[in-house]
C-alpha cells in the first residue's frame, strides 16, 4: 500500500468511511475503557456502560428551567464563549476553517471536508434552530475560533414514547487544546442552554465509545467511480482481480429503471409526508417531521443547493409510492495532480409502500416484495447520485439497509457509528448486523433515524 493510500485510508477511517473493502473483515475490538474512568461522562445523566435495562424513560426528570443558571459556565482563562452566527460571511468563515482543519486528523491536510456555506444552511438552520445553541469558544486577545458544538430541535419517537430533544453535532476542538478537559466544558454549556428551553434529552453520534451505545450500525461503501477511488487511494485491488475487473464488477447502469421515478418538487410534500410517517412507524427510534422540517430536509430553499437530493415514484393513478434522499459532503483533494475532489453521498432517509399490505414487518412475503423495490430505488439512487458527480455512495446498516446493501454491492467498511441518547435510557436497539458484524437480512435495524 503506498504512503498516500495509507494516509487517505486512516483518514477515512477516522471519518468512520472506512476505505470500502471488498469483503467483509475481522474488525479488531477497540480496548474498553471502563465506567469508572470516564470521568466527566460518569457525572452525566447517561446509562453506565454494560447496565441491563429493564425500564424505558428519562434518567433525571426534577429540574425545571428555574432550576438552570442563567449565566454560561466559567471559560478557561485566555479563552470567551462565543455564538457563530452563520448568516455572516466572516463567522461561516471562521466555522469552514476550524471544522476544515480540525475535525479530521490529516497531518498533510491534503484531504479535506468540503463543508460549504449550503451545507451548514442546510444542517444548521433547519426549523426552530437559534443562533445560542451555534456555540463557539474563542482565543480572547486573537478572537480565533477554537471549538464549536451545536443543537439543533427534533421531536424524537423512541418505541412508543415522544419527546422534544435535540441533536448534538459538529463537536470540534483545535487540534493543539485536545486533552485539555475543554468536550466537558462545551457539552454542559449547550445541555445548560437546551435545558434553558426545557428540553431535557439529546441525540447524538460518535465513532468514539462512550456510555452507553444505544445502537452500533456499521458503514457501507458503494463505490461509483472505482477508478478515482482507486487513484486517490480510497479502495486497493485485490490481488486476484484486475482493475478492468472491478470496473466491470462495480458499472453503475446509464439509466434509472423505476418507472414514474422523479425528482421530489414542493407539490408532492404532503403526499410523501403521509407515506414516509407510515414507513417510519415500523421502527424503534425515529425522528419526526413537521410539515416545514420535511420541507427543509428535504427540499431545501433558494439558500441550499446541492446539498440533499430526493426523488418521488408516482404511478399511474398519481400516487406518491416511493421516495429517496441523499446528501453530499465532498472531499477536497489537495495537492493531487489529477484529481480535486471526491463526490461523497450518504444514504438519507427513504420510503415505500411496498411492505404496506402486511400488518407484520417480517412476513416472508413482504420482505421480498420490500427487497425488491428497496433493490431497484436504492439503484436508482447510485445512478443519479453519480449523475450529481459523486464518486461513492455511502449507507450505514441502519433503517432497512440491511435488505439491500450486499444485493447492490455495498462492501462493509471499517467504521462503526454508535447513537446516544442524553437522559434516557432506553433497550439495545437493532442495529441491522449479525453476531458477527454482517448485514443482517433478516432482524433488520430498528435504528430509523439518519444523523448527518
Ligand atoms: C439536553 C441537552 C443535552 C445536550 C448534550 C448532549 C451530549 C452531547 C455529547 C457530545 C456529542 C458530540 C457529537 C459529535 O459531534 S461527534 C464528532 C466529534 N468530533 C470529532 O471527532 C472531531 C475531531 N475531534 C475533536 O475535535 C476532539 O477530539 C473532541 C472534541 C472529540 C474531544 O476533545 P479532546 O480529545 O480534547 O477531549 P477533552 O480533553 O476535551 O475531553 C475529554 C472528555 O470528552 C469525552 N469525549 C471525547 N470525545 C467525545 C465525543 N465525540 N462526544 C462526547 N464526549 C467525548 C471523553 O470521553 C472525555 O470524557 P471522560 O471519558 O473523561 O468522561
Amino acid at each position: 500500500m503506498s504512503d498516500n493510500q495509507k494516509k487517505l485510508q486512516e483518514l477515512l477511517q477516522q471519518l468512520a468511511l472506512g476505505q470500502g473493502p471488498i469483503k467483509p473483515r475481522e474488525i479488531p475490538e477497540e480496548p474498553k475503557k471502563e465506567m469508572k474512568d470516564y470521568k466527566f461522562w460518569n457525572t452525566q445523566p447517561v446509562p453506565a456502560l454494560d447496565t441491563e435495562i429493564s425500564e424505558e424513560g428519562p434518567i433525571d426528570s426534577k429540574k425545571t428551567p428555574d432550576d438552570i443558571p442563567d449565566e454560561p459556565l466559567p471559560m478557561l482563562g485566555d479563552f470567551e464563549w462565543c455564538e457563530i452566527d452563520i448568516q455572516k460571511e466572516n463567522e461561516l468563515e471562521d466555522l469552514f476553517v476550524l471544522l476544515n482543519e480540525n475535525y479530521v486528523e490529516d497531518k498533510d491536510s491534503s484531504f479535506r471536508f468540503n463543508y460549504t456555506k449550503e451545507f451548514f444552511n442546510w444542517a444548521l438552520k433547519s426549523p426552530g434552530w437559534r443562533k445560542d445553541w451555534h456555540v463557539g469558544v474563542r482565543v480572547k486577545k486573537t478572537n480565533k475560533l477554537i471549538a464549536f458544538i451545536s443543537a439543533i430541535p427534533v421531536n424524537l419517537r423512541v418505541r412508543s414514547n415522544e419527546f422534544k430533544s435535540v441533536e448534538i453535532n459538529f463537536l470540534c476542538i483545535h487540534k493543539q487544546l485536545r486533552a485539555k478537559r475543554l468536550t466537558p466544558v462545551l457539552i454542559k454549556e449547550i445541555t445548560r442552554r437546551v435545558n434553558k428551553c426545557n428540553i431535557w434529552q439529546a441525540l447524538y453520534t460518535s465513532g468514539t465509545i462512550l456510555p452507553s451505545p444505544v445502537s452500533t450500525p456499521r458503514y457501507a461503501h458503494r463505490p461509483i467511480n472505482w477508478s478515482k477511488l482507486y487513484d486517490v487511494g480510497f479502495t486497493g485491488c485485490p490481488i486476484d482481480k484486475t482493475k478492468a475487473d472491478m470496473l466491470a464488477y462495480y458499472a453503475v447502469p446509464s439509466v434509472t429503471k423505476t418507472a414514474g421515478l422523479r425528482a421530489m418538487e414542493l407539490r408532492d410534500v404532503d403526499a410523501t409526508l403521509v407515506l414516509f410517517n407510515k414507513y417510519q412507524s415500523r421502527f424503534d427510534m425515529v425522528q419526526n417531521f413537521t410539515k416545514e422540517e420535511f420541507q427543509h430536509w428535504f427540499l431545501g430553499n433558494d439558500e441550499i443547493h446541492k446539498v440533499v437530493f430526493s426523488y418521488v415514484v408516482e404511478n399511474e393513478e398519481g400516487e406518491i409510492t416511493d421516495f429517496f434522499s441523499f446528501y453530499s459532503l465532498p472531499f477536497t483533494i489537495l495537492e493531487n495532480a489529477i484529481h480535486k475532489d471526491l463526490g461523497i453521498g450518504y444514504l438519507f432517509y427513504y420510503a415505500s409502500n411496498a411492505d404496506f399490505e402486511y400488518t407484520d414487518r417480517f412476513d416472508k412475503e413482504g420482505t421480498t416484495a420490500l427487497r425488491k423495490r428497496l433493490d431497484s430505488l436504492m439503484s436508482d439512487a447510485v445512478v443519479l447520485a453519480r449523475s450529481h458527480k459523486m464518486d461513492v455512495f455511502n449507507a450505514l446498516t441502519s433503517q432497512e439497509n440491511s435488505l439491500f446493501l450486499e444485493d447492490l454491492k455495498f462492501g462493509p467498511g471499517d467504521g462503526f457509528l454508535n447513537f446516544y441518547l442524553f437522559n434516557y435510557k432506553t433497550m439495545p436497539i437493532t442495529d441491522g448486523l449479525t453476531e458477527d458484524k454482517r448485514f443482517d437480512t433478516e432482524k433488520r435495524s430498528n435504528v430509523g433515524v439518519v444523523m448527518l
